[in-house]
């Protein structure tokens, strides 16, 4: 058996900012952000939470599908930026929407989170369930350094999902290939707690804020997509050709164009938003697929491919047959 995505919804803020707007807030300027990440603007939270834009896409997606709440097994949300650690952003949805049936967990993947959280939901859906939620969702503006010029002008909040459900039909996911490379984790770190007690010195340091080292997970990236994607075709005995749209984390456009080349496919096969949304970590993709499937340039009957990369250092690339 198979899953297939029956709907997908997006979410995202409403308050604009574009690098013009920062550029009055700290020592950068448009021309600068947008030939080093092809990011013009970003939306960014007002009052809501991480919670709030996922309850958002959960109750989008089931009026789209036209399937209750309480018809939904489980909810899993993929996020680097919850509400809280207790209770989990999934939980807070799954409360908010009445999914009585369903449990509901998160998933820390980072930038992977999406094809993470659907590789989970796979392995669900072949065992003893049938319907679920898989939502990226991020706040990222609650980890950035707001006056680090080197982190601010890259980031951006929203939330996409997609109900998955079984299907006896011949499509779905066709092929994976999670990598995670823990060695290489410090170059892209976030949300720090500190491990201080009344018994101990302060071994770690908490650090609330996103660091990178940009040209590592840069080089990690032109590097370990490719490889994945190949390792994920090779698996479902397809060609790079045999792809209609390949899917990837909208971190930086110059880092999808280098993978495009590097595969020798058109660039219109690599869509990007990261120019209206900043890199919104695990929505990315998600927000992505909503969009192109609203325009209705992604539908039934073709092939696509996703990747995450980002935080872990972690890889997810997968074939879906929709
Ligand atoms: O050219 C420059 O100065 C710099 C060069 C480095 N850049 C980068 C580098 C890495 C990322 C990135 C971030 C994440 C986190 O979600 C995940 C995945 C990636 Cl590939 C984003 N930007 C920005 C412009």
């Amino acid at each position: 058996e198979h899953l297939k995505i029956v709907a997908s919804a997006r979410q995202v803020p409403s308050r604009l900012v574009t690098n013009d707007e920062l550029s009055t807030m700290m020592d950068t300027n448009d021309d600068w952000i947008y030939t080093r990440t092809g990011i013009r603007q970003r939306q960014v939270v007002t009052t809501e939470n991480t919670s709030d834009l996922a309850i958002q896409v959960a109750q989008q997606v089931l009026a789209k599908a036209q399937v209750s709440a309480e018809s939904l097994d489980f909810i899993v949300v993929s996020t680097m930026s919850p509400d809280s650690l207790s209770p989990s952003t999934a939980a807070i949805v799954q409360g908010a929407i009445g999914a009585t049936q369903a449990f509901a967990f998160d998933l820390s993947a980072a930038c992977s989170g999406l094809v993470y959280g659907l590789s989970v939901a796979s392995s669900l859906l072949a065992t003893r369930y049938r319907r679920g939620l898989v939502i990226g969702a991020e706040v990222l503006s609650k980890l950035v350094d707001w006056q680090d010029r080197t982190t601010a002008v890259l980031f951006g909040d929203g939330a996409a999902g997609v109900l998955v459900e079984t299907t006896t039909a011949d499509i779905g996911l066709l092929s994976e290939e999670l990598r995670t490379f823990g060695d290489k984790g410090d170059n892209l770190v976030a949300g720090r707690f500190g491990n201080a007690n009344p018994f101990s010195g302060e071994i770690t340091p908490a650090d609330p804020y996103f660091h990178q080292n940009g040209r590592e997970v840069y080089s990690f990236a032109t590097r370990e997509v490719p490889a994945a994607l190949e390792a994920a075709l090779a698996k479902a005995q397809l060609s790079a050709d045999d792809v209609d749209y390949y899917l990837l984390h909208q971190a930086n456009a110059r880092i999808v164009s280098t993978i495009a080349k590097r595969f020798g496919q058109p660039a219109e096969k690599f869509p990007t938003n990261m120019a209206s949304n900043g890199n919104t970590s695990a929505a990315s993709i998600g927000i992505l697929l909503d969009e192109l499937v609203e325009s209705g340039q992604v539908h039934a009957g073709q092939t696509i491919a996703l990747a995450g990369f980002g935080g872990g250092l972690t890889v997810g690339a997968q074939i879906w047959k929709i």
